[in-house]
Order: structure tokens, then sequence, then C-alpha cells
């Protein structure tokens, strides 16, 4: 038996970095996705077998035996979502060293870091493959590690048997809330062996941010609905009420850059300047809550939309310069902005609500 699952990326409009201190933000889920397929292998007497991840769009594939990963996490698996133990995390480490990536792609190694925590934790060491294909562009803020935790989860607990769902629709089984929210708690202990020190919000975003909030698709996790926005601070997700789809404009800079590092560099200016960055994350917090009331607004009547939208982008551009406050903008950014605006007269920050 074979499942499927997918999960959205996601963008942050506002509150990014200063969610991690308490300050609310905005975001949605976005048309992206990463795909995961699982499948359990059949039991044999004479093979110990494998547990193999393929991560299909860089042509890399892994494989442990499942005897070695037994000897190794025995003592040290997590049945329910918890933080992977410091001596845990010590082996993981060491299994991830003695595999070989691309120089280019060493960051991949935080994924697979992540993947062996969750299996091990989630279908213990029964043989099984697990293969992985994204829409999203890796290390871009679109959320591909939130997105990547959360489709591994829903598969591996889709046949690993937490999940009991026999809720049937067209075919498909379907997920109820108390089902995502496993998946949630696991993927953010997913997200922290990436991150570090999370917020929470892209694994929320990808599990939850789309409309059908009670009753998702099993093998169809978080359809993709773009612009589906919701207000996150302090692990707590609200809806918001939106008259429909937004469109926004998303630049790749492709200037990588490491969330893990910058969440870490927010940290140690805010532990030299605490009066300072606490201002900035209140400031952020007041922005993420009037984006918030503007959002819900458009559902409310159509009178003096540009208005409105002109209050989002002047919203946006005030949380991007907070982000400069933080140390977490950049050069290319900058450049994004000044071009979009001088060039081609829009604003990086302009949204048009899909007609
Ligand atoms: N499809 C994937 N396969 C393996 N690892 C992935 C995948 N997608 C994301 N990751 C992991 O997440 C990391 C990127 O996460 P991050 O730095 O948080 O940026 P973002 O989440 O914005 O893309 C990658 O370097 C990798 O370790
Ligand atoms: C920067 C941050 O606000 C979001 C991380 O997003 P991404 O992984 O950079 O897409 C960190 C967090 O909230 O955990
Ligand atoms: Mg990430």
């Amino acid at each position: 038996m074979e499942v499927r699952a997918r999960a959205p990326g996601k963008i942050i409009l506002s509150g990014e970095h200063a969610v991690v201190h308490g300050s609310t933000a905005v975001a949605a889920a976005i048309d992206l996705h990463t795909y995961v397929s699982f499948r359990l292998h059949a039991p044999s007497d004479n093979d110990d077998g494998l547990i193999e991840l393929e991560l299909k769009d860089f042509g890399l594939a892994f494989s442990w035996s499942s005897q070695r990963l037994r000897e190794l996490f025995s003592e040290l698996g997590s049945w329910s979502p918890r933080s992977c133990s410091t001596e845990c995390l010590k082996v993981i480490t060491s299994l991830v060293e003695e595999l070989s990536f691309p120089e280019a792609k060493i960051g991949l190694s935080s994924g697979v870091s992540a993947f062996l925590y969750l299996y091990t934790s989630i279908v213990g060491f029964r043989p099984g493959k697990v293969r992985v294909t994204s829409e999203l562009p890796l290390a871009s803020g679109l959320g591909s590690s939130a997105s990547f935790c959360v489709s591994v989860s829903a598969a591996l607990l889709a046949l690993s048997g937490d999940v009991y769902s026999d809720n049937q629709q067209n075919g498909w089984l379907v997920m109820r809330e108390n089902e995502l929210e496993l998946v949630n708690k696991w993927a953010f202990e997913g997200e922290k062996i990436i991150h570090g020190k999370p917020s929470g919000i892209d694994n929320t975003v990808s599990t939850f941010g789309s409309e059908a909030f009670s009753c998702l698709e099993l093998i169809m996790i978080a359809l993709s609905v773009t612009g589906s926005m919701i207000m996150f601070r302090l692990g707590e997700l609200t809806r918001l009420k939106s008259s429909g789809p937004l469109r926004m404009l998303i630049t790749n800079t492709k200037v990588g850059r490491n969330t893990k590092a910058l969440v870490a560099g927010v940290s140690e200016r805010a532990q030299r300047h605490p009066d300072a960055m606490a201002a900035v994350f209140t400031a952020v917090d007041s922005i993420s809550k009037e984006l918030s009331a503007v959002i819900e607004s458009f559902a409310l009547d159509d009178v003096s939309i540009t208005a409105k939208e002109e209050k989002l982008e002047e919203l946006m551009e005030m949380n991007q310069g907070l982000l400069q406050c933080m140390g977490v903008s950049h050069t290319s950014i900058e450049t994004v902005l000044r071009t979009t605006l001088r060039k081609y007269v829009i604003s990086t920050f302009r949204w048009e609500r899909k007609q």
C-alpha cells in the first residue's frame, strides 16, 4: 500500500522573525507544494530491510539498514510528538555525516536529519520507502522546510496507524482536525531540527492554511488555496475573513540564506539591545494587527478598495523597514523594491484581488 501527501508553502505578509519573539504575524498558504509518497516494504524473514529516502529533485537517494537504526535508536525513540533529545540528535547527526551530498546541496542534510527523526519516531523501524518532490525553491522564505515536514509527517502517520479516520469523500480518506493537529505537532518537531527555534507559523499554515479547515483529504493534505489569510501569534492560528483569493507578486532574488542562522542572529541582536528590539517587536505586532483588520475589511464592502490596498502596501513597507532593523534584510531585496517601484511603476507590495 502506498500513500501520497502534499503540503503547501507559505508567504508571510508581515511579522516574520518577530513572530518568534511573540509578535503577531499574517501569512497565507501558497499554491506551491511538496509531494511525498510513502510505501511500507513487505515483511521478509531473511532480509532485515531498508529505510529509504529519495529526494527526486536532486537525484539523491539514501538508505539505512532498519536493523542498524533499531540498534541505534531503540532507547531513544519518541512515540508521541516531542523534541528530539540531545542524544538522539547526536545519533542522527553522525548518521547524516556518513552520507555524501554535493557541496551546493549540503543544506539538505538538515532536511534528511528531520526525516530520520520523523520516520523512526512515527513508523519505528519497519522498512519502507519515502519519495519527495517539491515545487518550492529551497531556502527562499517560502517555507519549503515546513512543507517538507508536514507532508512527510502526514504520509508517515497515514500508514503507521496513528490516523484512524474512516471519513471518506470522493473515495479519499479525510483527515479531521485532531489528526491534522497531530501532523502539525510532528511537523513542528521536524522544523525544530531544521530551524533551531521556529515559531511554528510555517508548519501551522502548511497544515491548516486552506479553506477546507476541518475536512482535508488524507492523500491531499492542505489543499492549495492561494491567499487564504491567517493571523498567528504564540502558537495560535486565527483565520481571517476575506472576500476571496488574493494575487501577490513574489520575486525570487535567488540569494540563498539560512533561516536557522537568521533566526539566531535576531535573538542575539535582541540580547544586545533588549529595549530597542522589544519596541521593534511591538511595532511589528501593531502592523500585523492593522494589516489583519484591513484584510477583513475587504469582506465587508467594496468601497474604497484602492485606499485599502494602499494601506496594505504601506504596512508591508513599514514591516520591511523593521526587518532591516532586525538585521534580516538583504541588498538584493532593497534592489527589488527600488526596481519594481521606479522601473515598472508598481510597488513590490502591491497586490490585486483575483476576479
Ligand atoms: N524537498 C526537500 N527535501 C529535503 N530537504 C528539504 C526539502 N525542502 C526543504 N528541505 C530542508 O529545508 C531547508 C530549507 O529550509 P529553510 O532554511 O527554513 O528555508 P525555507 O523554509 O524558507 O525554504 C533545506 O536546506 C532542507 O534542509
Ligand atoms: C523567519 C520565520 O519567521 C519564518 C521562517 O520561514 P522560512 O523558513 O524562512 O520560510 C521564522 C519562524 O517564524 O519560525
Ligand atoms: Mg523554513
